[in-house]
């Protein structure tokens, strides 16, 4: 806004005061979005805060936050990550600005996912392979306490099968590397360790937190680059597709076979695989375990979506085409996404351009935090946000509501805009056919002799980015697994 004369006509934007120099240094971190929620309470759906002299803005209202995500030039870029410059070269899709390469590695990724046949089919083949030993695993434990994450870390692993089309046999020593590499990057994107390394980079050399789990992290990034990526590009053949490393390969080799150079250097494809792993995985993981933790606290949901499962699929495993067919189900996964809101601020953006919205000036480079767990806990939007009920989605007919509903609206816990999740439709198809089947094969039950921890997301202890409850729960076979209609062969 150059001309100061309108910049002057431009309200402030609310906030609470702060302390001078450091501002709202203050705040509680523990609950963060709650704290959040709770001042934009009292200051409105778009407030600012002050911190070390930064200007951050929240959002927790589903109309301005489209306003503002939704322009393709005005709020898509990333703050500065310590982890993104110094761990993938500032190369990765998810953590930097939204320039022209990230722009063409996001469409590489979408076309990848949802435009390729043949890529398609093999993810799903994939799902229905993995769900089959996943319930083999869960049978093993004939009905004693079991911590889920122990099969579902298993299972996620083929993550393998969409980068390189294979996954890793259990009994393969490297098969959990992937999830050891995600360990320590979440304690690297913790904003405590992550600003002040990049305050004091000199850190990541010496003892002490910061720079052990610096190196940690160095070390678990080198062995999967070795391990998938090196050991993957070293035998990849032109033509044959084994998984999404090898598009990236063609696309590399024909950019540079037809104009000499490539913008999609091995360090993008890094960065991509990379992001599939740790935002992929992750999340799934934090989604697959919160649903069963849910289902067990409500049981009377589960016994429901399981009836509709028998009715509409009785021993036939569920396949893409019974989506619409199984609302009941949908619903309790989209009640799930919303009351536990497990990406709670998104990734915060930055503003690449002066901004205006609803009266208020935001500069360039202010960085703009999502509080999707606000949106998806408002009182007038959602009536009772802090209960559990897969029913809100559905209307007086049983059908899941339309998109153009209000609450489909404010429902956005893969985000808005250019820079929203390219992983939603595989998510919820993955979480689809997994839960699906879960719950035809297995009523899931508390542990024995032991507390199960509570669902609420206020209660969460929310170390960014939300480590969720963990938990030992029973599952109890309900008939013979389902048989398998579609899937070819299960190597
Ligand atoms: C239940 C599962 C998931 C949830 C709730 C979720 C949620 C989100 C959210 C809220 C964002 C931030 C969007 C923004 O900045 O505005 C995001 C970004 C991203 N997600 Fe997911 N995600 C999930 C699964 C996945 C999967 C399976 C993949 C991989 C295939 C994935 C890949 C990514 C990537 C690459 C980004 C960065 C996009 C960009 O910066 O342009 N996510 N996700």
């Amino acid at each position: 806004i150059k001309d100061k004369r309108v910049s002057r006509r431009l309200k402030a934007i609310p906030g609470p005061k702060g302390w001078p120099i450091v501002g709202n240094v203050g705040l509680k971190p523990e609950i963060f979005p709650k704290y959040l929620k709770e001042i934009g309470d009292a200051y409105g759906s778009i407030f600012q805060l002050q911190i070390l002299g930064k200007t951050f803005i929240v959002i927790q209202c589903p109309r301005i936050l489209k306003e503002v995500f939704e322009n393709d030039e005005q709020c898509v870029n990333r703050p500065n990550y310590f982890f993104s410059q110094n761990v993938f070269c500032g190369k990765d899709l998810a953590f930097g600005d939204f320039d022209e390469h990230r722009q063409k590695l996001k469409e590489l990724l979408l076309n990848i996912m949802y435009k390729t046949p043949d890529f398609r089919e093999v993810t799903r083949q994939g799902i229905i392979c993995v769900m089959k030993t996943f319930c083999t695993d869960i049978v093993k434990t004939k009905g004693r306490n079991f911590n889920p994450d122990v099969p579902m870390k298993t299972f996620l692993c083929d993550c393998f099968q969409l980068l390189i089309g294979k996954t890793l046999p259990e009994s393969n020593p490297d098969h959990g590397m992937m999830w050891d590499l995600c360990d320590w990057l979440y304690r690297l994107i913790d904003p405590n360790v992550d600003s002040t390394l990049r305050m004091f980079p000199f850190l990541r050399f010496l003892p002490g937190k910061c720079g052990h789990i610096y190196r940690k992290s160095i070390e678990a990034r080198d062995k999967v680059f070795r391990i998938i990526f090196d050991e993957h590009k070293a035998t990849y053949q032109h033509g044959t597709i084994r998984g999404l490393l090898d598009v990236c390969f063609k696309t590399q080799m024909d950019e540079k076979e037809r104009t000499g150079c490539t913008w999609l250097t091995d360090d993008y494809i890094k960065g991509l695989m990379s992001d599939i792993l740790l935002a992929g995985m992750t999340e799934l993981l934090k989604a697959h375990r919160l649903y069963l933790l849910l289902m067990i606290q409500h049981p009377e949901c589960q016994k429901k979506a399981q009836n509709e499962i028998d009715t509409v699929l009785g021993m036939n495993a569920p396949a893409l085409e019974d989506f619409d067919k199984l609302p009941y189900l949908q619903a309790t996964i989209m009640e799930c996404l919303r009351y536990t809101s497990q990406t709670p601020l998104a990734i915060p953006h930055k503003c690449n351009t002066d901004v205006v919205i609803d009266g208020y000036l935001i500069k360039k480079d202010t960085v703009i935090i999502p509080n999707l767990w606000g949106i998806h806990h408002d009182d007038n939007t959602w009536g009772d946000p802090w209960n559990y009920r897969p029913e809100r989605f559905l209307d007086e007919n049983g059908k899941l509501i339309p998109e153009d509903h209000s609450l489909y609206k404010a429902f956005i816990p893969f985000s808005i805009g250019p820079r929203r999740c390219p992983g939603e439709k595989f998510s919820r198809m993955r979480l689809f056919l997994c839960l699906t089947t879960l719950l035809q094969g297995f009523t899931f039950l508390p542990p024995e002799d032991e507390q199960l921890p509570s669902p609420d997301p206020r209660l969460y202890t929310t170390r960014y980015p939300m480590y969720e409850p963990q938990f030992e729960c029973r599952a109890i076979p309900r008939q013979i697994l389902p048989t398998n209609r579609h899937a070819q062969s299960c190597k």
